[in-house]
């Protein structure tokens, strides 16, 4: 039997999966990578909610009907209560009592067992079948960028529970129960960290709530042992000591407290004993892992914007116009600002109308995949966790616009385009991101690009499609250059040296997206066909024409 509160925990427990699909939003699956099909996803509710009012509707004629019969029973009974035996002697009233207990009865009975729901429930089976509806996977994916943008915009729980994303307030609030499901999901993924921080917030949300829709003993259990494998034993103690205290006879606390008062015991026992006898630490491993730490929050700095390339760099870069020779830009020479020197690093503006912009995305959409990563192992495309984007391929001859976008690519970079790739256009949805990497082949990744035949990533061109309410810029973490998406703008620089060797400071990442949506289309350029047109700089002339 599922009690009153377990009904509410599920009804609850959906509100939440369609809560955060609906913010993190898209195919039948993966709801939580892209934006674009957010649409459909209202659109699923829009029918869910119809076959629920049409459902209650039904429902409530159904109980209309049986509280007239019981008003209709109950004013029957009434009267031959009035005087009993003058009623049973009379033998109409005899037979209208022993009617109105069998047939009629009969109908109340089966009005009272009727299966309403069954009609409803095959309905909303059918959309859930046949339209776009969050899995299991998705609740866990949305979970996840949401504990990812509180990480790398070090955004603080209550505020995000409140609704505020850099103290900007967008929509609802999250309530005990939302917050329950996060640390849940959270815990499911192994990451106690998060796991604690958004139980506490259930904990402190639970306790402004009026009507319970979560039970404090399961917030605590979740506490208790994410804070043992947090590592704080004590708190754990006094935690599992808090459950008991409401339900006493708890099988698992009872387990867990026996449990953590012999690790303590042992804990304090070693800590007496040889105090000074070290850990035994991998030197080796201690700092790689302390470099790749330090990495990550270089990264996540530059997402915030906290970090920028050093004064000797910044001081030197320009902002000029460039026609590159070509008498087709003479009218209109592109605008370029340097954004890093030495990997050069070019932001083009306005190279995207929006007429082009509105089409790339038109054609994209139907075909929008996840992202795919390829391992380095086997050359296989797989999805991963750290690329998280919906994408799509566009090749020149699918419409005027394309071709011209890859016109343009060849002119902005005078680079050819013959062996470059179909133009892959993106799109990220909150939290979305795409964490650093390089764009080029490492020597390692012997099956990359075999069968395109043109040799190795030369240059990137990144066509920004969309301005990006927060959050979502282009980092580089080994020289601290960043990005920021404007609409029709583009990014440029060479993966490769001149040598064909991969420039390691080429590595960059997209930084997940915090509020709005992000689309931005790749031009991958490759090396065959380029022997005789890389130029040294595509803003300076070569040293030996300056004076
Ligand atoms: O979206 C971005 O800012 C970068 C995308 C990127 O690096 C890639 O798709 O390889
Ligand atoms: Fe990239």
């Amino acid at each position: 039997m599922v009690s009153y509160k377990m009904e509410i925990r599920y009804a609850a427990t959906f509100t939440v999966i369609f809560y955060l699909s609906l913010l993190f939003s898209s195919s039948r699956c993966d709801v939580f990578t892209a934006l674009t099909d957010l649409e459909e996803l209202l659109q699923t509710e829009d029918y869910l909610v119809t076959s629920l009012e049409n459902y209650v509707k039904a429902e409530e004629h159904r109980i209309d009907i049986l509280k007239r019969y019981a008003e209709l029973y109950r004013k029957h009974h009434a009267i031959a209560t009035e005087d009993v035996e003058s009623y049973v002697s009379n033998p109409i009233n005899a037979y209208v009592l022993v009617k109105k207990l069998s047939t009629d009865w009969q109908q109340v009975e089966a009005l009272m067992s009727a299966d309403v729901a069954a009609d409803y429930m095959s309905n909303i089976t059918y959309i859930k079948e046949n339209m776009k509806f969050p899995t299991p996977e998705d609740l866990n994916g949305a979970a996840m960028a949401l504990t990812r943008l509180q990480d790398t915009y070090q955004l603080d729980t209550s505020s995000l529970a409140r609704g505020e994303l850099n103290g900007v307030k967008y929509g609802a609030e999250l309530t005990a129960t939302d917050c329950f499901e996060l640390g849940r999901q959270s815990y499911n993924n192994g990451d106690y960290h998060h796991t604690l921080l958004w139980m506490r917030e259930a904990d402190l949300r639970l306790n402004q709530e009026s009507n319970d829709t979560i039970d404090r003993s399961e917030i605590l259990e979740y506490l208790a042992f994410s804070t043992y494998k947090e590592g704080n034993i004590p708190l754990a103690l006094d935690l599992t000591n808090k459950l008991l205290e409401i339900i006493p006879s708890h099988p698992r606390a009872l387990g867990n407290k026996v449990y953590y008062e012999d690790e303590l015991e042992k804990y304090n026992r070693f800590k007496r004993k040889g105090e000074q006898e070290d850990e035994n630490i991998d030197e080796a491993d201690y700092v790689e892992s302390m470099a790749s730490h330090n990495q990550h929050h270089i990264y996540e700095a530059l997402c915030r914007g906290e970090l920028s390339p050093p004064i000797e760099i910044t001081s030197q870069l320009k902002c000029v116009y460039v026609n590159h020779g070509n008498p087709f830009l003479l009218l209109a020479p592109f605008k370029v600002e340097e954004a890093y020197f030495n990997p050069n690093i070019y932001i083009f503006y306005d190279v995207m109308s929006d007429a082009e912009i509105e089409t790339v995305k038109r054609l994209a959409t139907p075909r929008f995949r996840r992202a795919t990563v390829q391992n380095s192992e086997t050359g296989e495309l797989e999805i991963a966790h750290y690329r998280i984007s919906k994408s799509a391929w566009l090749r020149d001859i699918e419409h005027k616009y394309i071709a011209d976008i890859s016109q343009r690519a060849s002119d902005m970079s005078m680079l050819s385009m013959e062996s470059a790739e179909e133009l892959q256009v993106v799109n990220y949805g909150i939290g979305g991101h795409y964490e650093p990497h390089f764009d080029f082949a490492r020597k390692d990744e012997k099956h990359a690009f075999k069968d395109l035949g043109s040799g190795n990533r030369i240059a990137t061109i990144l066509f920004y499609m969309s301005d990006v309410a927060q959050g979502g810029a282009t980092v580089f973490p080994n020289i601290l250059a960043s990005v920021w998406p404007k609409k029709g703008s583009a990014v440029f620089w060479y993966n490769l040296h001149d040598s064909g060797e991969g420039d390691i400071n080429t590595r960059h990442a997209a930084c997940p997206v915090l509020a709005g949506s992000k689309w931005v289309s790749n031009k991958w350029i490759h090396e065959r066909d380029q022997e005789f047109l890389r130029p040294c700089s595509l803003v300076r002339p070569p040293p030996e024409l300056t004076t």
